[in-house]
């Protein structure tokens, strides 16, 4: 598991371990680690042109003491202090002795032009909102330049709790963070500006860290969730999951979800809905019926939603299946049939599955609210129906209703997933995941892991049958 942990919590396990270990140690293991990735990204040390930007605050001072090391690999570089009087002054102490050179931010687009590594020691976790008026063309020179730009903690400008990004951020090719991700790091918007991540341990105690904010499942976790047949299982056993989707408009959708349902783990499907030819053409397994979701036989969770367009029909099969007493996914236009109220009622686990379109409606916002601030967006959607509530997009966020437990992030998708059927390729593999038994936070989570996984192993551009056919690929995978 990855974690993402508050500045809060960070700045409390700092502290505590600042208290046992002599003073500026902290900061000699962040510039040290910072130090080895630049050289990694360098290759060669010696030679090597570096810029320093360097804020107020201690960021500046790991970036001004890794570069120091650096240069007394070889290297040269120059200091571009963006607050001349505040800069830390035994980093800057130790630069100059290393034979580095200083300027005011005037001078900064100028070397930055002819650097090969840029380290972004503006603002770490003490920075608020995006970059000052002067730092920003120093921002915009380092993207421009063909310099590698290593953000140092965070890319500076970005929110570190949120990853919301508020005014002009740096832009890194990679971000070297110090203790424990901060979840910033791991959302987007703020995620796509921090480019590839290295973690560098520096010996915070994860106990003093606490709870995380934020975590992000690993193959590991993948694999030891994922629903194994045992000799003593049968088809029912192993969870059957009920599809209501599609109609006679769009029964695609039915072929889709139903898709998604049979790579998910359930010993099998039933589908309750108008599209049941077309999903009995591609997939003669599933188990067959034209009513609502009442009349179908007993499900273990009931996937209700894609395509269903908004008739009378698609009312009911969401009334319908919100009444049954097991989990329940709704997703696309099930989400619009949808009261809080309704879902609040249910004693059984409900996931929703909005994109940030689907979620913004739900909200009453718009969606480029909801994509700039996608934290809170996932955690309001859940407080507020008490469900599960698994946020699609860029980076697909999964919140509990309980508001204690760490939401968890998606770091497999990839953009070709943007593509039509794919959200019901994932409510149908998600429903089957919890039909077969799992959490739903933990099948949203281990759903939208096996999903993007799947459009990783797939040839692009990608259909959302595709996705469906990879998912076995994606099974094994996380399997061996
Ligand atoms: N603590 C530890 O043990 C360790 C900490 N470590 C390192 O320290 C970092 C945290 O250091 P920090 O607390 O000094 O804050 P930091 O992020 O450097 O910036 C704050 C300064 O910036 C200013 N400022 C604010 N917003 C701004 C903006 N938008 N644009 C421009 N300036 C802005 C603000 O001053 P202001 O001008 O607002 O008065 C303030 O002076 C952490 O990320 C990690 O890198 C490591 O060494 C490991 C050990
Ligand atoms: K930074």
């Amino acid at each position: 598991m990855r974690y993402g942990h508050s500045v809060e919590a960070v700045r409390r396990a700092e502290g505590a371990l600042m208290a046992r270990v002599p003073e500026g140690a902290l900061m000699q293991r962040a510039a040290a680690g910072l130090a080895a990735a630049g050289a990694d990204l360098l290759g060669r040390v010696y030679g090597a042109r570096l810029v320093v930007l360097v804020g107020s605050g201690s960021n500046g001072g790991d970036a001004l003491f890794a570069a120091a090391r650096l240069l007394r690999r070889g290297a040269s570089g120059t200091a571009v202090l963006l607050a001349p009087e505040r800069a830390h002054g035994e980093g800057l102490a130790a630069f100059r002795a290393a034979g580095g050179r200083v300027t005011g931010a005037d001078g900064g687009a100028g070397v930055i032009a002819h650097a090969d590594l840029v380290l972004d020691g503006i603002t770490g976790i003490g920075g608020k909102g995006g970059l000052r008026p002067e730092a920003e063309p120093l921002a915009r020179a380092a993207r421009e330049s063909g310099a590698a730009v290593v953000a140092v903690d965070l890319p500076s400008g970005v929110d570190a709790d949120t990853g919301e990004v508020h005014g002009p951020a740096v832009h890194a090719d990679a971000t070297v963070t110090f203790g424990t991700y901060k979840p910033g790091l791991l959302i987007d918007p703020a995620a796509e500006r921090a480019g590839a991540l290295r973690l560098v341990d520096i010996g915070l105690d994860p106990a003093e860290l606490g709870t995380p904010a934020l975590e992000a499942l690993q193959h590991a976790d993948v694999a030891a969730l994922l629903p194994r047949p045992t000799g003593e299982s049968d088809k029912y056993r192993r969870g059957v999951v009920g599809v209501a989707a599609g109609s006679r408009r769009y029964p695609g959708a039915a072929v889709l979800a139903v898709s998604g349902a049979l790579r998910g783990g359930a010993g099998a499907v039933r589908y309750a809905g108008p599209g049941g030819a077309a999903v009995l053409a591609r997939h003669p397994e599933t188990l067959v019926s034209t009513g609502s979701p009442h009349s179908a036989g007993r499900v273990q969770a009931w996937v209700v939603g894609p395509g269903l367009g908004d008739t009378a029909e698609a009312r009911t099969a969401v009334d319908d299946a919100l009444a049954a007493d097991v989990p329940v996914l709704v997703d696309a236009d099930g989400l619009r049939l949808l009261t809080p109220e309704a879902v609040r009622r249910r004693t059984a686990p409900t996931v929703l599955t909005p994109h940030a379109g689907e979620a913004a409606a739900l909200l009453g916002r718009a969606r480029e609210e909801v994509e700039a601030g996608r934290l809170r967006a996932v955690r309001e959607l859940a407080a507020r129906f008490g469900a599960t509530v698994l946020l699609k997009g860029s980076t697909t966020l999964v919140a509990d209703p309980d508001p204690e437990r760490p939401v968890r992030v998606n770091a497999t998708g990839i953009a070709w997933l943007a593509t039509a059927g794919s959200g019901d390729v994932l409510s149908g593999l998600t429903g089957s995941l919890l039909a077969a038994g799992l959490a739903a936070r933990d099948a949203a989570s281990v759903g939208a892991y096996l999903h993007g996984l799947a459009a990783r192993l797939s040839e692009v551009p990608l259909t959302a049958l595709d996705l469906a056919d990879a998912l076995p690929r994606a099974w094994r995978n996380v399997s061996e």
